[in-house]
């Protein structure tokens, strides 16, 4: 069997036509266009590219970006100054805050002094609580965008058994979530998990977002699965950097039945659910009626 490859750019693409034509009509109704503010603190070459990345995508989108790139230098005050500045601006619709920050400065605190209304990260404790209540609210970009594929590539998830390999807040707390209220049976496996390969093998869906290069193996996987792979990992091999997923993808395919590219899958359904989200929060905060987008 060849797993059949699920085109995340192609998903994305889709995504963000609807999105862009969905905001002649919330600049008509408001005299502005939805705005996305963007902060990035320190000089993370990675970090640059995905900040870039994102303001470019607004722009191309019809939204307005707003870019602060604060010196590695920042103290915690100056950048909760700034919080509250783009809290307070009526043309700021979404913020995100570029994670990690440098180590000298306490991202939590940070998080929660965005307003819940702007956290197009989906990443406050109130978004997180909302999600675990079923109250709408704001969704973490990735896990939304690996719903999405999900739900386009076997329609209704009811019953299914899912694996999500991750804990954290960004991805797989909120995964795990997002598939509950889908009515699958969730099982989250992390770095102390024992037997994670029997644990995987009886998946139907598997949601790899542990950061660690190449860890799941194409037999551990049960034949017919669908693999959603979060992972990007920088390695060397054959002396050329390659970009790689927390799957080992050329063994995963001939037992999956579909899985996810790095690139080319997760990460470009990140980008444009942030877009989808500052749309969501735009219309919310005027009142407006939400376009159906997915
Ligand atoms: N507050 C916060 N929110 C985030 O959502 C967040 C963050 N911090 N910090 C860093 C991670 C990483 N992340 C990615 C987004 C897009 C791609 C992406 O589009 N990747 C391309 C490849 C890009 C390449 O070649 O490097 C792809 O998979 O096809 C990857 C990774 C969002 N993050």
């Amino acid at each position: 069997m060849t797993a059949q490859t699920i085109d995340g750019k192609a998903h994305a693409d889709g995504l963000g036509a609807r999105i862009s034509g969905a905001i002649p009509s919330f600049r008509e109704q408001t005299g502005r266009p939805p705005g996305l503010a963007v902060v990035l603190v320190g000089t993370d070459p990675a970090s640059e590219v995905y900040v870039s990345s994102k303001g470019r995508m607004a722009r191309k989108l019809g939204m307005a970006s707003f870019e602060h790139i604060l010196p590695e230098a920042t103290t915690q005050q100056q950048l909760l100054d700034l919080i509250a500045q783009l809290n307070a601006d009526d043309s700021v619709d979404g913020i995100l805050v570029q994670l990690p920050l440098p180590a000298h400065l306490d991202s939590l605190p940070v998080i929660e002094a965005i307003d819940p209304a702007k956290d197009v990260d989906g990443l406050h404790p109130s978004s997180a609580g909302r999600l675990v209540s079923g109250l709408p609210g704001l969704v973490s970009c990735t896990p939304l965008g690996c719903l999405m594929l999900l739900r386009s590539q076997l329609g209704n998830l009811s019953g299914l058994d899912a694996v999500v390999v991750g804990r954290s807040i960004l991805v797989g707390k909120p995964m795990a979530q997002l598939l509950l209220a889908e009515n699958c049976t969730v099982s989250m496996a992390h770095s102390r998990t024992r037997d994670l390969p029997g644990k995987i093998r009886q998946a139907d869906i598997v949601v790899a977002a542990a950061g660690q290069a190449e860890m799941i193996k194409g037999d551990w996987i049960k034949p017919g699965a669908t693999v959603i792979d979060v992972g990007t990992s920088r390695i060397v091999r054959d002396g050329r950097k390659t970009l790689v997923g927390d799957v080992e993808f050329a063994s995963a395919c001939g037992v999956a039945g579909a899985i996810t590219p790095v690139p080319g899958g997760v990460g470009p359904m990140t980008i444009m659910c942030l877009m989808h989200n500052t749309l969501l929060a735009a219309c919310r905060r005027k009142a407006l009626a939400e376009p159906r987008l997915w």
